[in-house]
Order: structure tokens, then sequence, then C-alpha cells
């Protein structure tokens, strides 16, 4: 609840919830009772790998979930049959059928989901995706955010093991991340201007 509430008061728009496989997996209950202090406009996202629609279903209903963030193997038509709000990822080694998902977003992330291992960059220049429905993960950090975004100008970036110390997410982690992030994103907006 405290990193909760860093991400919130720090400007975060995303929040997510891991239901899946995980040193991060938490329960239903316990996403719920973290969901009713997130306020609205921070959406919350829950995580799933390879689970099965009834699980989703039930949870989403369950936490109030507003993106569904699926992980694994999930084919483009599992993900539209959800009829939910969908972020798809892609691991940065294997992004080849991206353009057969039709998705709200399109997350590629680093070669092992959550283990804060990064990638070059520059392998998303074949992409040919809007970058508005873009979201980079993969191994960012305070240190190393801004310089992704000002490269690869994605719509989000998305973090979990660079804003934790000791494996618990990290209050301080967070503010700063999201700091670095956001003035990364104004430098980008003045740029066009
Ligand atoms: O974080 C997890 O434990 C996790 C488990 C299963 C699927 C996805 C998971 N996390 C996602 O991994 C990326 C980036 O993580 P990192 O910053 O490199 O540690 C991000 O999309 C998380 O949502």
């Amino acid at each position: 609840m405290e990193a909760a509430k860093a991400a919130v008061d720090a400007g975060a728009d995303f929040i997510g919830f891991v239901f899946a496989e995980s040193k991060r997996r938490i329960s239903p209950e316990q996403a719920k009772k973290m969901a009713a202090h997130i306020p609205s406009h921070v959406k919350k996202v829950g995580v799933f790998v390879n689970e099965d629609q009834s699980t989703i279903r039930k949870i989403v209903a369950q936490v109030g979930l507003d993106y569904i963030q699926l992980h694994g193997n999930e084919s483009p038509q599992f993900a539209e049959s959800l009829q939910y709000p969908i972020i798809k990822a892609f691991s940065c080694k294997n992004f080849t059928q991206i353009n057969n998902y039709s998705c709200d977003y399109y997350l590629i992330d680093g070669p092992k989901a959550g283990s804060g291992e990064t990638f070059d960059w520059t392998d998303l220049e074949i992409l040919d995706l809007p970058k508005d429905k873009l979201i980079l993960a993969g191994g960012l950090t305070v240190h190393n955010v801004k310089n992704a975004i000002l490269t690869v100008h994605p719509a989000a970036v998305d973090v979990s093991s660079g804003v934790e110390t000791n494996h618990e997410k990290d209050p301080e982690k967070i503010k700063s991340f999201v700091r670095n992030a956001t003035l990364a994103y104004q430098q980008l907006k003045e740029r066009k201007e």
C-alpha cells in the first residue's frame, strides 16, 4: 500500500497487480483492498500469464481492473474475445506477431518478464506501430528512464525491478522514477513545440 501511495502521489498513470506465477504475485483479495485506495484517474492493471478467461473475468470484477496485461503466449483471438482494454506484452526477442493483435497498448519487455533485464532499444526501429500505443518495459531504472523515453518515444514506460530495494518496492525509487519520466516527457513535448 505504501508503494501504491508513492506511485499515486508521484503522478503515475497506471499501477499493476501481478496475478501470475511470480515472487510479486498478490491475491485478488489483497489487490481489492489496495484498489479501494487508488483514485480512479490512476488506472489499475492486472498482469496475467496464460490465464484462463473465466479466472481473468472473475478477478477483473472482484478487483475493478481497468486494463488486462497479457504477458504470456495468449493469441490475438484470446485477447480480442476478452473484450476488455488490453495491454499485450511481447518479449524483445520475439515480437514478429505483434501486428496480428488489435489492442489498446503494445508493451515490449526485456528478455525475461520482471527480471530487470534491459535490451537494445534500437531493435524497436523495425516496429510498425503508432508510438502512442507503445509501452516500453524491461530493466528500466531511475538512471536510464530518461534516455529510454528520449530515444524510443513510447506512450508510457513500465517498471518493476528498477524501483525495488532488496526485492521490495521502494517508495523513494518510485518517486524518483516517476519524476525522471515526467521530466523526459516534458522535454519531448518541448522538442516538438
Ligand atoms: O513483475 C513480475 O513479476 C511479472 C511476472 C509475470 C509477468 C510480468 C511481470 N512483470 C512485468 O515485467 C515487466 C518489466 O519488469 P522489470 O522492470 O524488468 O522488472 C513489466 O511489464 C512488468 O509488468
